[in-house]
């Protein structure tokens, strides 16, 4: 079992900072890495396999550091976004030639009982060429494990998987972690974090902004205040009593014919609206959110975390 952790963790390149400042401990079990594009993450996951430098802080695995220390780098396995190049081998070949980089003295052995974990013992004798995207990704991930390492951190594991080839990698990704392996995976995809990761890190414009399980996360995303729009056949009146309710923090009358309202406790709106309506004889026409994009999400928890510091 192994522990990766950040201290202080900031990389620039000429004037950009990509990470900024990020402290984390990631353990056994799987994490999720959710945040926007451009937040950091790939970054991130180069400074933690010991592809990159950081150009602050320290990044060690059991207390030990990362860059330039190849005894670290047998404990960790990356499966990178981009695609395999090597579209010509076969997954066996690809799969045996990284046992045989790592120099493990029963590469043939340790190359099959991986591809038997991945689930890919078939498919191996054929080229990478003729493989869909999540039979490409489990034979990076055989790839990544075949040395046996305790830390597998995956960059956007899910991206363009189909929706049934994704369940099987999230079973695969799920045993590793139960077998007590650090398991850490990229994601801008909230509800694909929720139902695999035991543990969530959320970056935003390189910054740390939040971290917890997935009630923690989900909590503080609905706890945020949030921005409705509402027609109704008569705003005026309606906007009136909706003012007196505890769980509405502003309402204004939008020139253009709604009714822009910020609640805090959205259950109690909810509940509350549609009797509030009958009451004052208000037809509601039309209630939808004004900012319930991820990215608005995102923004919401760096300004907090900006609060508290
Ligand atoms: N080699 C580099 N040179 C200059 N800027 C870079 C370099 N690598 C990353 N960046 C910048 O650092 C920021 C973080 O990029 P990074 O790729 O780590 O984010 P990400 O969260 O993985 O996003 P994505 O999912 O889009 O890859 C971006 O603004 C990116 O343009």
């Amino acid at each position: 079992m192994s522990t990766l952790v950040l201290d202080k963790v900031s990389r620039w390149f000429g004037n950009v900072v990509a990470v900024n400042d990020i402290s984390m401990t990631i353990g056994p079990g799987v994490t999720g890495l959710l945040g926007p594009n451009g937040a950091g993450k790939t970054t991130l996951m180069a400074m933690m396999s010991g592809f990159l430098p950081p150009s602050s802080g320290s990044v060690t695995i059991d207390g030990e550091p990362v860059w330039r220390r190849t005894d670290a780098y047998r404990q960790i396995g990356l499966v990178p976004e981009r695609e395999l190049s090597f579209g010509y081998l076969t997954g066996r070949q690809f799969v045996r030639a990284n046992a045989d980089l790592h120099r493990l003295p029963e590469a043939a052995a340790a190359t099959e009982t991986i591809l038997g974990v991945v689930d890919m013992v078939e498919p191996a004798q054929r080229r990478i060429d003729t493989y869909s995207k999540g039979m490409r990704q489990r034979i990076k991930i055989a790839a990544a494990l075949v040395h046996d390492p305790a830390i597998l951190l995956l960059d956007e594991p899910f991206n363009g998987v189909d929706p049934r080839q994704r369940m099987h990698l999230m079973d695969l990704l799920r045993r590793l972690g139960d077998e007590g392996r650090t398991v850490l995976f990229s994601s801008h995809i909230l509800e694909e974090v929720e139902r695999l990761a035991r543990h969530i890190e959320v970056v935003v414009s390189g910054r740390h902004a939040a971290s917890g399980d997935f009630g923690a996360i989900r909590r503080l995303m609905t706890d945020r205040p949030v921005r409705y729009s509402i027609t109704s056949s008569d705003d005026r009146r309606l906007g009136a009593v909706l003012m007196a309710q505890p769980s509405v923090q502003s309402v204004a009358l939008d020139p253009r014919g709604a009714l822009r309202v910020q609640v805090t406790d959205l259950g109690a709106f909810a509940s509350t609206l549609p009797g509030l309506a009958r009451t004052e004889g208000v037809t509601l026409f039309e209630l939808s959110p004004s900012d319930e994009s991820l990215e608005s999400v995102f923004a919401y928890l760096v300004d907090r975390q900006g609060a508290a510091r």
